[in-house]
């Protein structure tokens, strides 16, 4: 696989970033030295980057290219390469297949997942999934983050936009993606980099654990804090879903936490954050526990089971 570059160059900022900014790759523009790939469109974006949709020229396997200028943030493209690479075993985590430099831009090539599961909210009737479906979302991501953690890194930034439905074979299965914002919380030794005393802030305020408003060291807990915040919006929203100012975010979370009962998930979902406020940071989350409470949040169901949105997928492209 090529080495994307990192350029400390401020001067390739473009004057809006991500999404915002004019497309970084036009239709039809062939990409790639020891694979070849032709882009056509563009297909989602986020703060930094976009996501196109390409065409491997020799396998004409339809593929997916994130591509961010170099610039000083480009550390994030290539802290993302190296961890999709080390998850490449992984169920939940898009594949990579290539990854190289185009004029003023780093790309990687990966798998091409379906919508992410804030668009796909959006467009249901009631603008919320059932909790069948919230449940197994839980669950599978719940299985891809064990996975991210047992390598020793924190995604922080665990978010419905964050969480894509695969498409095809893979439509049943839930991906994790943008590794940007990721750290090595446990060194190669085996043991955790020291604490700092002020850590700012990453992550988005919506989801975000109280730890992380409260500027502390994240540990594993808290990218399951962010998920719990995810699952609740999914199901049934979120008290705060007007506010924007992160004290405001915090003080509301405070006030659920402190008497939490789910409308739609029942009883049992709400063991759910008291199992994450007794875990510490340095802990290991249980997963098998917290799987075996969203299983019975909602009965028994059949993993095989198209999810809710499969019919529609393919017309929010
Ligand atoms: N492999 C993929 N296939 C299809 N769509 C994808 C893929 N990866 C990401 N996307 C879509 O693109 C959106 C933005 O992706 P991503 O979050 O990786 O970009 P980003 O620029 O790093 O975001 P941010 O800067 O907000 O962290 C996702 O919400 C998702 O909808």
């Amino acid at each position: 696989m090529n080495q994307l570059h990192c350029q400390q160059n401020a001067d390739y900022y473009p004057a809006e970033r991500g999404k915002l900014a004019a497309p970084f790759l036009e239709k039809g523009m062939i990409i790639g030295v020891k694979r070849t790939f032709r882009v056509e469109a563009m297909v989602g974006g986020g703060g930094f980057g976009q996501i196109f949709r390409a065409i491997d020229l020799e396998s004409k396997l339809v593929v997916a290219v994130k591509v961010e200028p170099k610039s000083s943030e480009s550390g994030r493209i290539v802290l993302e390469l190296n961890i999709l690479v080390q998850l490449s075993h992984s169920t939940h985590i898009p594949k990579v297949y290539y990854s190289g430099e185009v004029r003023t831009y780093n790309f990687i090539i990966m798998q091409l997942l379906g919508s992410n599961l804030a668009d796909l909210r959006k467009f249901q009737k009631s603008r919320s999934f059932s909790v069948e479906t919230t449940s197994r979302i839980g669950i599978q991501c719940l299985e891809g983050l064990k996975q991210i953690h047992a390598l020793g890194y924190i995604h922080r930034d665990i978010k419905p936009s964050n969480i894509c439905a695969g498409i095809g074979e893979h439509r049943r299965v839930l991906y994790i993606v943008d590794f940007g914002m990721a750290r090595r919380i446990v060194l190669p030794d085996g043991t955790f980099r020291p604490e700092r005393v002020y850590a700012s802030f990453r992550g988005t305020t919506r989801y975000v654990s109280l730890a992380a408003h409260e500027r502390k060291e994240q540990g594993f807990v808290d990218d399951i804090w962010s998920l719990f915040f995810s699952l609740l919006e999914l199901v049934e929203g979120l008290p705060w879903k007007s506010l924007i100012d992160q004290d405001q975010v915090c003080h509301a979370k405070r006030q659920m936490l402190a008497n939490f009962q789910s409308r739609k998930m029942g009883r049992n979902f709400e063991l759910f954050p008291q199992i994450l406020e007794n875990t510490k940071r340095t802990e290991s989350v249980d997963y098998e526990r917290l799987i075996g409470i969203l299983k019975s949040c909602c009965g028994s169901f059949n993993e095989l089971n198209d999810f809710e949105w499969d019919d529609h997928d393919e017309q929010y492209r």
